[in-house]
């Protein structure tokens, strides 16, 4: 196993978190006015370890992989579009790129394994094979290939902190990554196909029944030990959901906040807190996917995400519409006249 999976996960400064607290206290609103965006930057205060918390450098990490399953017809697409939207990443095309734009974040992309072996400029070809096996007939990756995509993660992560990134956000792209993360979440919540399975790209009923029996004929085919989550994500995962597990761990270890995107990237982060449960100090969930499975994996991480938009892509998009409430709550937080400073009068007793 990858030596660093050992590493423990940095604790987040409950000083920060108090001074936040303290300020949040004075400044010129009702007492708990912000609602929700309150508590949210007295956390961030405690995993940036500073008492005024500022997001200025997000960093998005677009890891990408094909699927086995895929040949299955699980996916209202073809496995083709995940080595074509390789290009509309680096083009500008995607939404993520559109979105990353907008928040002038860096974003990076990792072709981890994908059905084409055209070299793309702007892409990092990592290439652990053409997409995972058919998790039908075998564990989707060998163990070399988990190790090599955990580690990919890894190295998503130093880079994003020697560029000097405040926030890691990570996005996924790989046709039939639904059916993959929907196995995986059956498999560690213990709970059936037909309860969590959804259309992801917009299956329709009867293409939906049949995804659900598919899973279940693999989760009958493993029948892996919920306790052993790295397990349950070489049979049933993908490259990309094992770059994000690894990528979501380190962020923990090396204290730096995690905006977690929809479905898929949620099920990453529930395998990753399995693994290690205090990596979850550091995971901030940005949104609630459309995609059904959701709601389970978010109740299992006792997570409430900031957004409700009915969003269901993927790409890391749902983690970056996230970040300008963030930033927001943060320049609140920083720019608001205190009590004191405003001379406005405090509560009546
Ligand atoms: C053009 C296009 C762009 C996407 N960007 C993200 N996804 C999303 O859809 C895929 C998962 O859904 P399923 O399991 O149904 O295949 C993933 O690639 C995910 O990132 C896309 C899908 C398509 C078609
Ligand atoms: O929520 C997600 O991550 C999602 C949902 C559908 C398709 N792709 C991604």
């Amino acid at each position: 196993m990858n030596p660093w999976l050992s590493f423990p996960c940095r604790s987040p400064c409950l000083k920060a978190a108090s001074r936040a607290a303290a300020r949040n206290e004075q400044l010129t609103k009702p007492q708990g006015a912000l609602g929700q965006l309150e508590a949210l930057v007295i956390r961030l205060a405690s995993l940036q370890g500073r008492p005024e918390p500022a997001i200025e450098s997000p960093w998005i990490s677009l890891f990408a992989g094909d699927h086995g399953v895929a040949a299955e017809g699980v996916s209202a697409y073809p496995q083709s579009v995940t080595g074509e939207m390789l290009r509309n990443f680096t083009h500008g095309g995607a939404a993520i790129s559109v979105l990353a734009k907008r928040l002038d974040a860096p974003l990076e992309v990792i072709d981890l394994g994908t059905l084409g072996d055209l070299e793309l400029p702007g892409v990092r070809h990592l290439r652990l094979g053409p997409g995972t096996a058919s998790f039908l007939e075998a564990p989707a990756m060998t163990e070399a290939q988990l190790a090599a995509a955990l580690d990919a993660g890894y190295e998503s992560v130093e880079r994003a902190l020697t560029a000097g990134a405040d926030l890691f956000l990570a996005g996924e792209m790989g046709i039939g990554n639904t059916t993959a993360a929907t196995a995986m979440a059956c498999s560690l919540l213990q709970k059936p196909a037909p309860e969590l399975t959804g259309a992801g790209t917009g299956l329709q009923p009867a293409g939906i029944a049949r995804k659900s029996a598919i899973i279940t004929r693999a989760l009958e085919r493993h029948r892996l030990d919920p306790a052993v989550p790295l397990e349950i994500l070489r049979h049933l995962g993908g490259f990309e959901i094992a770059a994000l597990c690894g990528a979501y761990l380190h962020c923990a270890q090396r204290g730096l906040p995690v905006l977690v995107d929809g479905f898929i990237c949620s099920v990453a982060a529930l395998c990753a807190v399995r693994f290690n449960p205090s990596a979850h100090d550091w995971l901030i969930f940005a949104h609630h996917s459309a995609e059904p499975g959701h709601r389970a994996v978010l109740a299992a991480l006792g997570a409430k995400p900031l957004l409700d938009l009915g969003l269901r892509l993927g790409e890391g998009s749902g983690a970056a519409l996230a970040v300008p409430l963030l930033q927001q709550a943060c320049a609140l937080h920083k720019g608001m006249a205190t009590f004191a400073e405003a001379a406005v009068s405090g509560q009546d007793s």
